[in-house]
């Protein structure tokens, strides 16, 4: 419990109330409420700007427990719309802290609610779908009433569907900037990269600083370039290989960095997608993408690799898929994921193309499938 405890309330489009207490800053949030099974990695989700218009609930119960860091962000500020927790333990701990949790949310002004049952609300999201939520948190002292509860569950039900809804202008840079920062490591932090390895230009459609990191350690020179860049002024700048980036919303409106992915394919530019970079190259090819019932969010997805036989534990955050029943002759699956079998990644079947739906640069979960990472870096140096 916080030193000043402050009430909270989550209302969810369905009428259902949850009560509980600040765990952030004062004010109110609507997004798509979805629940995410990783036990860490709070901070790296916070700042992931895929969950831009999203608030996360964690099923893991303690959330908090090591703090915060100057280091483990995905972006330079908290994307989530809200959080949503079990228990804020009293007291967060761990060598590289730099500060509680709670602190940090009120910083960045990230509402959040802890307290609340996550089991409850999780089966109820498993059971109806992903739906649209709101979060109030009062100030100290204030005492909700039932008005309070009523407009937190009209606010929920004003808030604007995920289906349709292009997110990606809002999180995408607005001037093109060269990445150098390389992988995190023990004693020594984040690297530098030096100058001489492929050029890859990268679609930031929300982008997280990991796969920069991750493409910055095999070598690559990276040019960040804004979503809405065009095919031409991205082979202006010459590159060895085009990477489409993760990002928040729904893929399907897009339209301008679907044209552009085309483009890259037909002329045979090493092209590598990380999900929504997936969905869009997708769509450039001429297959369809849904809305999940609930979605994939994550660290422990089981995927299976169809060329090799092999299966990674992955890291996975999306809320639409790729049907695969609309892919045309030109791509192949090479992943479907073992949860429930919807796809995964899928390669051009002679270009050098090819784009994966989960996070092989997830930090919070389990490495196995970084080697996407070596396999673009192939297709560069081919
Ligand atoms: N992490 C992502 O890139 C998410 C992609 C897309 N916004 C989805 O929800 O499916």
């Amino acid at each position: 419990m916080l030193p000043q405890e402050a009430q909270a309330i989550l209302a969810l489009a369905d009428g259902s109330i949850f009560s509980g207490t600040s765990a952030g800053a004062a004010g109110r949030t609507v997004g798509e409420v979805v629940f995410n099974t990783a036990l860490t990695g709070y901070q790296e989700i916070l700042t992931d700007p895929s969950y831009a218009g999203q608030i996360v609930t964690l099923t893991y119960p303690h959330i908090g427990n090591y703090g915060v860091n100057a280091e483990d962000v995905d972006a330079a500020k908290v994307y989530a719309a809200g959080l949503i927790i079990r228990d804020l333990p009293l007291r967060a701990s761990n060598f590289r802290q730099s500060m509680e949790l709670d602190e940090y949310l009120r910083r960045e002004g990230t509402v959040a609610i802890a307290g609340v049952d996550t089991r409850r609300l999780t089966r109820l999201l498993r059971e109806k779908g992903a739906q649209n939520g709101c979060i109030v948190a009062f100030e100290a002292g204030y005492q909700v009433t039932d008005a309070d509860r009523a407009a937190a569950v009209d606010a929920a039900r004003s808030a604007p569907s995920m289906a349709g809804l292009d997110l990606v202008q809002r999180v995408s840079v607005k001037e093109p900037y060269d990445w150098t920062e390389t992988e995190w490591v023990l004693g020594s932090g984040y690297g530098k990269a030096g100058r001489d390895g492929p050029h890859v230009v990268a679609y930031d459609f929300g982008v997280k600083f990991n796969i920069l990191r991750m493409l910055a350690s095999r070598g690559c020179r990276i040019s960040v370039v804004p979503a809405q860049t065009s095919a031409a002024d991205a082979l202006a700048l010459k590159p060895d290989g085009i990477f489409l980036s993760n990002g928040p919303g729904d893929p399907e409106p897009c339209d301008y960095a679907i044209e552009a992915t085309r483009e890259f394919i037909d002329r045979g530019v090493p092209t590598f997608g990380i999900c929504l970079g997936h969905q869009i190259m997708a769509l450039a090819a001429g297959a369809q993408t849904y809305k999940m019932k609930f979605g994939h969010h994550g660290a422990n997805h089981p995927v299976k690799d169809l060329d090799t036989g092999r299966v990674s534990i992955t890291s996975q955050n999306h809320g639409f898929a790729v049907d695969p029943a609309t892919l045309p002759p030109t791509f192949r699956t090479t992943h479907v994921s073992l949860f429930d079998g919807t796809l995964q990644g899928i390669a051009h079947v002679d270009k050098p193309a090819f784009c994966f739906q989960g996070h092989p640069e997830a930090s919070p979960g389990p490495h196995d499938i970084g080697y996407l990472f070596d396999r673009f870096v192939g297709l560069m140096a081919r």
